[in-house]
């Protein structure tokens, strides 16, 4: 089954309501993830990749609204399901964790109790069967003493704790997608290695899809066989991880590399301090004409600024968003 496409995404548009008018935070985003692929999504704070990920999973709440497009998961589209159904797939066939498990954990309910709803909600299973698998799925994510732990509220756990009953609930149904938010950014860097390990080796041994979404290009490219890179709505380019690293095409993507304190070729050679990319992502409301990039680009033209690029298939395979790739 691995190798077949799982999630398609075809020329998303997420709509911001301001009053009568309507921004397009997302455009024309396209992507495929194919069964027990995991794929990265990269870019800096604003540039739009949790909104899409709160749209594959049919979880965008207004003023945000999906404005074009389709979303396919394994086979049918989701924008078309019936609620109940869509209730259905998410928790158990598509899941999330999020940045802060606080904001995602209910704080007045044990954590052993929320893992044991999931198996209760979609798997049928008694109270009673759910409490025992709840605990497997505590220890599975390595939570020391989990027959314990499953009593405990929220607020007694540790970030990196809660984020492993996170993990344990995202996973409790094997889903077949897993969208990760920045899953580690919260938690300290001992715990990050820590906690990606466990979604790595989870998701390899379930088979399970994951989409990776970071502002760290250097986690993406750890975790991720693909790389989708974002800037102000738009996927500019998408690479396979060494490929984005060897020789990345959009001047966005080259920035980000440039600024990797390790990866960085500059950095590299010790010549020269770390080039950041000057600016920072427009509001939604002010994406500037043409090229969304055009006013932090160092080679921008009137082209860039008049003309936004269509997508150009790369001979690795890959595609870009920009005039002058070559
Ligand atoms: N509920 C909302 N109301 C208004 N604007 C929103 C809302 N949620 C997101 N936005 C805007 O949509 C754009 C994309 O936001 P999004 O959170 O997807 O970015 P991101 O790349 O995931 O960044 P971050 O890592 O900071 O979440 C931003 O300009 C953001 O301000």
């Amino acid at each position: 089954m691995n190798g077949q496409p799982l999630l398609e995404v075809e020329n998303l548009r997420i709509d911001l309501a301001a009053g009568d008018t309507r921004f397009a935070a997302v455009q024309d985003v396209s992507f495929t993830i194919n069964r027990g692929e995991t794929m990265g999504l990269v870019g800096e704070s604003g540039c739009g990749k949790s909104i899409t990920a709160l749209a594959l999973i049919g979880l965008l709440r207004h003023p945000l609204m999906i404005g074009g497009g389709t979303i396919r998961f394994d086979g049918r589209e989701i924008q078309k399901l019936p609620a109940s159904e869509m209730r259905g797939l998410r928790g158990n066939r598509i899941a999330m964790i999020f940045q802060e498990p606080m904001t995602a954990l209910n704080p007045l309910s044990p954590v052993g109790r929320q893992i044991a709803e999931m198996f209760v909600l979609h798997k049928g299973a008694s109270w009673r069967e759910a409490e025992n698998l709840a605990v497997e799925a505590l220890a599975s994510v390595r939570v020391p003493a989990p027959e314990r732990r499953v009593k405990d509220y929220p607020h007694q756990l540790s970030g990196g704790m809660r984020q492993r009953v996170m993990i344990a609930i995202a996973l409790a149904c094997g889903p077949d997608l897993l969208l990760a938010d920045e899953p580690t950014t919260a938690l300290d860097v001992t715990v990050q290695a820590e906690i990606l390990d466990l979604i790595r080796e989870l998701s390899a041994a379930k088979g399970t899809a994951v989409l990776m979404i970071s502002h760290d290009l250097g986690l993406i490219a750890n975790m991720c066989r693909r790389v989708g890179v974002m800037y102000a709505g738009k996927l500019v380019e998408e690479r396979a991880a060494e490929d984005v690293f060897r020789s990345p095409s959009h001047p966005y993507t080259g920035g980000l590399v440039a600024s990797l304190p390790l990866l960085g070729a500059r950095a590299r050679h010790g010549r020269q301090r770390l080039r950041e990319i000057s600016g920072v992502v427009p509001p939604v409301s002010a994406f500037p004409k043409g090229c969304r990039f055009n006013p932090r680009c160092h080679a921008s033209t009137d082209r860039c600024r008049a003309e936004d690029p269509v997508v150009t298939a790369l001979p690795d395979g890959g595609f870009v968003r920009c005039h002058y790739h070559e």
